[in-house]
This record gives structure tokens, C-alpha cells and sequence, in this order.
């Protein structure tokens, strides 16, 4: 195989309680990256949505990170063209680095025939998130790889749970900018116990609902985070607003990721509804979309 181009979703982390752990993918929208064997060296282009703020250095793009390090440890002679188009807006909170950084590692493994598995695939791409987030979290590198929705219950060594599940989700996406970095430093070191309870309660709710395909109890239970929706809400003006007036048309809101980004699981027939109010509030990109089954082969050749 000479070339192959994936579609890499947008997918969304955290969903309330989950910090750091829990990851949901999207089915729209995506990247589309095309990485094709070349004479020497890791080259990039990158054009679509917010493309002049993405770097073309492979060492600050994060799917020229993955591929560098596959490239090393895997002791391959060639090089790598790397094409992306963004569909997703970086600084947006629904994963655009992390749809680049595990498109290009599912790319990889494909093009030279690497057989990794998908929870080494999620290793890899976390390296990418390094470099925009600080820390390598994998919780949208995860989904985006698993599909569906993901839990990373521990980092060292990296584990990964996932469970497929199917349900409609409202994604707007303000014209704000919020960097990870930033939305990750305006954290507290540490937090109560009462809250640690809280968060772990809504947590377990979470998970149960999935097996008992309670999409209420789901989106209640996304709505309990205390620990962190109160700092990053701040960086979002109008969070709140949503937050208030959609509260009887959703089964559950809250922030994605690392924002501006916000998820919300729609109740029946409600859609038209909230989406007035999201142009109201925030007159913003909004996507009626669903979860989705995670990275997708478009063309090899
Ligand atoms: N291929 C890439 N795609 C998107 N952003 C990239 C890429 N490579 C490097 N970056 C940098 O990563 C930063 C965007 O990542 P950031 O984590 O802030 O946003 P996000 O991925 O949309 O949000 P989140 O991780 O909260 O869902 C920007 O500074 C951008 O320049
Ligand atoms: N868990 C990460 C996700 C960033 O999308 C954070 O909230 O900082």
C-alpha cells in the first residue's frame, strides 16, 4: 500500500464526572487524513477549519508527533507525507488535536503493516496530546480509536475500557477560544472528599445507564460534576445561560473537553427548541449528531 486516507472524529471527554477518564466519539464532525510513503523525511499540509492555527512542524503537529515516533521505534527506512483536513476546529473541546494525532497512528498502522493493537494505537496517538494539552491524556485519542464510549481507568500502564453504545447528542461550539492548556492550569491540585463522592456516585451512574440504555439517567448523572464544570464554566460567558434555559429540554448538558465545545443529550422532539436557543445565546456552529463508531478507512491504494 502506497497511500491511505481515514475519517477521525470529533469526540468529546470528560462528560462531567469523567475527567480525564471518560470519552464519547461523534460521528460528525471529522478530520480526513491521508498519509502516503514518501522518499525521506515527514512532510505536512494541513487546510480546512482553522488550519492557519495548526503548525506544520512535525515536532508542534500532533499527528507529526505520532508518526515521528512510530517512525523511530518501529525503525521504518521511508518517509511520511501527511495531509490533514480539518474539520474540526482546534482549541474547540471536541478533540480536534486528538483526531489528528489517532487518525495519523490508525494511519500508520495500516500503511506499514505494524499490526498494533488498538490500546497501543491509543498510546501512541496520547503522544500527540502531549504537545497540546501538556499531559498525555487519551480520553479523546481513546473513543476516537474504540468508537463509542471510553473509559481510561489507568495511565500507567494504560488501560482502556469501551463499551458500544448508539444515542443522539447535541454539540454546540461557540466562537470562543479555550486552550487545554489553559482550561487544565485553572484546576485545583486538590478537592474535597465530599466531592470525590459526588463525582465517583455520577460516575457509577453513568456507567450503568449504558448497560441499562438509560439515556435520562446518563445525562443526569453528566450533569453532577462538581469538581470541574465550576472553574471551566467561567471561561465560557453565555455557559450558563444555555445551561438555564435548555435545562427542560435536555436529559443533560455540560461542557466538552476542555471547552467551549458543549455536549448535550437531547430529550425527544426537543431539538428545534434548543437549537433556538443556542442561536440566541451563542448564533454558533451546532451539530445534531450521534455517538460514533470511532476512526473509518475511506480509500487505500
Ligand atoms: N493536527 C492538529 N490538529 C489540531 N490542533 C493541533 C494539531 N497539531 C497541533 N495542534 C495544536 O493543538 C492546540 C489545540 O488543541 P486543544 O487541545 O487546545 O484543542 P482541542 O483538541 O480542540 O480541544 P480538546 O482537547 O479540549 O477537545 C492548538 O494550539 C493547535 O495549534
Ligand atoms: N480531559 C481533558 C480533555 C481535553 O479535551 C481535559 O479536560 O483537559
Amino acid at each position: 500500500m502506497e497511500k491511505i486516507k481515514v475519517i477521525s472524529p470529533a469526540t468529546s471527554a470528560n462528560l462531567g464526572p469523567g475527567y480525564d477518564i471518560f470519552g464519547l466519539a461523534l460521528s460528525e464532525p471529522y478530520d480526513t487524513i491521508t498519509l502516503s510513503r514518501s522518499g525521506g523525511g515527514i512532510s505536512i499540509s494541513v487546510k480546512g477549519e482553522g488550519a492557519n492555527k495548526i503548525p506544520t512542524d512535525v515536532d508542534k503537529n500532533t499527528a507529526g508527533v505520532v508518526v515521528r515516533e512510530i517512525i523511530k521505534d518501529f525503525n521504518i527506512k521511508e518517509g511520511v507525507k501527511i495531509e490533514i483536513e480539518k474539520g474540526i476546529r482546534p482549541g474547540s473541546g471536541l478533540g480536534s488535536s486528538a483526531a489528528s494525532s489517532a487518525g495519523a497512528a490508525f494511519a500508520m498502522n495500516e500503511l506499514f503493516n505494524l499490526n498494533l493493537s488498538k490500546l497501543e494505537l491509543v498510546k501512541y496517538a496520547s503522544l500527540g496530546e502531549s504537545i497540546s494539552a501538556g499531559f498525555p491524556h487519551a480520553d479523546n485519542v481513546a473513543p476516537a480509536i474504540y468508537g463509542g464510549f471510553t473509559m481510561v481507568v489507568n495511565y500507567n500502564p494504560l488501560e482502556v475500557l469501551h463499551i458500544p453504545v448508539d444515542f443522539e447528542v447535541v454539540v454546540a461550539l461557540p466562537d470562543i477560544e479555550v486552550s487545554t492548556k489553559k482550561a487544565r492550569e485553572i484546576l485545583p491540585d486538590s478537592i474535597s472528599l465530599r466531592s470525590m463522592v459526588n463525582n465517583v456516585g455520577k460516575a457509577c451512574g453513568m456507567i450503568y445507564s449504558l448497560f441499562k440504555k438509560d439515556v435520562e439517567l446518563f445525562g443526569r448523572c453528566m450533569m453532577g460534576d462538581s469538581v470541574v464544570e465550576p472553574y471551566r464554566s467561567q471561561l465560557i460567558p453565555g455557559y450558563l445561560e444555555v445551561k438555564e434555559k435548555i435545562k427542560d429540554l435536555v436529559y443533560g448538558i455540560t461542557i466538552s473537553g476542555s471547552g467551549p465545545g458543549v455536549i448535550i443529550i437531547p430529550k425527544e422532539g426537543k431539538i428545534s427548541r434548543i437549537k433556538e436557543v443556542l442561536d440566541e445565546v451563542w448564533a454558533c456552529p451546532v451539530y445534531h449528531t450521534k455517538v460514533g463508531t470511532g476512526i473509518q478507512i475511506l480509500e487505500r491504494n
